[in-house]
């Protein structure tokens, strides 16, 4: 069954029927307004990142959420080596190529893998506990391997769309640093250095992301499928917090009902 909005690469090489007079392709603003409604389905809206924000999260809550979090973190390098290892366009990958050292890390910055370590040792979590990917779900590993896999075999203008959701990421960074030192004195205010150096990052890779997707999606049927690719992505951050929810909040970690070991895999190489 052939699927139900083609791909952008097919969408935006304006064959008939789209692209031409009887398109009917959202103007620019138009369109910008249809990706920022999708803000609606963000994650900061899940029960698990409200209960956070609310003060009601349990210590033990929120070690679960940084514990697995780190593994979307660990990740993102990789999904962004992917995007440029399909990318021709020198101009962008020239850009592109910061997100990578934002989290690695370069001289004089140890980067965001770094920080969030950092944010893992002030909630309580040694760094061993973090690399040996121990709590790390399987439904939050299956979420993020998911959207680092659609981004390797994409081509690298929706792997580019799919970042979007940054979109409302400092919100979420500004609600943390403004919520959680009230809420969790017990948290070294140290740890929060990874959602401060978001803030700025976020808002810059964000104007490269969507400026690519206005200039690209000049189509009704590219707008679409750009549509349904950040709707993925907000699924993929959706995904990863209901995992968290049922192991932490509703005691239901998998194979709960067999045994209390953590015998999940840690991934395979
Ligand atoms: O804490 C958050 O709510 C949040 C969300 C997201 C996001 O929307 O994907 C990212 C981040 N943080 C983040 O820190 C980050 O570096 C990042 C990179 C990306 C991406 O898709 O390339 N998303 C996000």
């Amino acid at each position: 069954m052939p699927p139900l909005t083609p791909p952008l690469a097919t969408s935006l090489d304006a064959s008939e029927g789209s692209g031409g007079p009887q398109d009917r392709a959202l103007d620019r603003d138009a369109f910008h307004a249809a990706l920022m409604a999708k803000g609606d389905y963000y994650h900061i809206h899940h029960p698990y990142q409200i209960d956070m924000a609310e003060g009601r999260a349990t210590p033990e809550q929120l070690r679960g959420w940084v514990a697995n979090r780190f593994y979307y973190q660990i990740s993102i390098p990789l999904k962004d080596a992917a995007l440029l290892a399909n990318c021709p366009d020198a101009a962008v990958r020239r850009r592109w190529i910061q997100r990578l050292l934002d989290h690695d890390g370069h001289a004089g910055d140890s980067g965001g893998i770094e920080a969030w370590l950092a944010l893992g040792e002030a909630v309580g979590l040694a760094r061993v506990e973090l690399w040996s990917q121990e709590h790390v779900l399987p439904g939050v590993r299956f979420a993020v391997d998911a959207y680092v896999n659609f981004v390797r075999r994409a081509d690298w203008r929706e792997g580019a769309i799919s970042s979007l959701t940054e979109l409302f990421a400092p919100q979420a960074h500004r609600s943390r640093l403004d919520t959680w030192p009230r809420h969790y004195p017990w948290i070294d205010p140290a740890g929060y250095a990874y959602f401060r150096k978001r803030l700025g990052e976020a808002r810059r890779d964000v104007d490269h992301g969507l400026e690519l997707a206005l200039d690209l999606c000049t189509t009704s049927a590219a707008q679409q499928r750009a549509l349904d690719i950040l709707q993925f992505k907000l699924d993929v951050l959706w995904s990863m917090l209901d995992a968290m929810s049922l192991a932490y909040q509703l005691d239901r970690p998998p194979y709960h009902s067999v045994t209390d070991r953590r015998v999940y895999h840690r991934g395979l190489a």
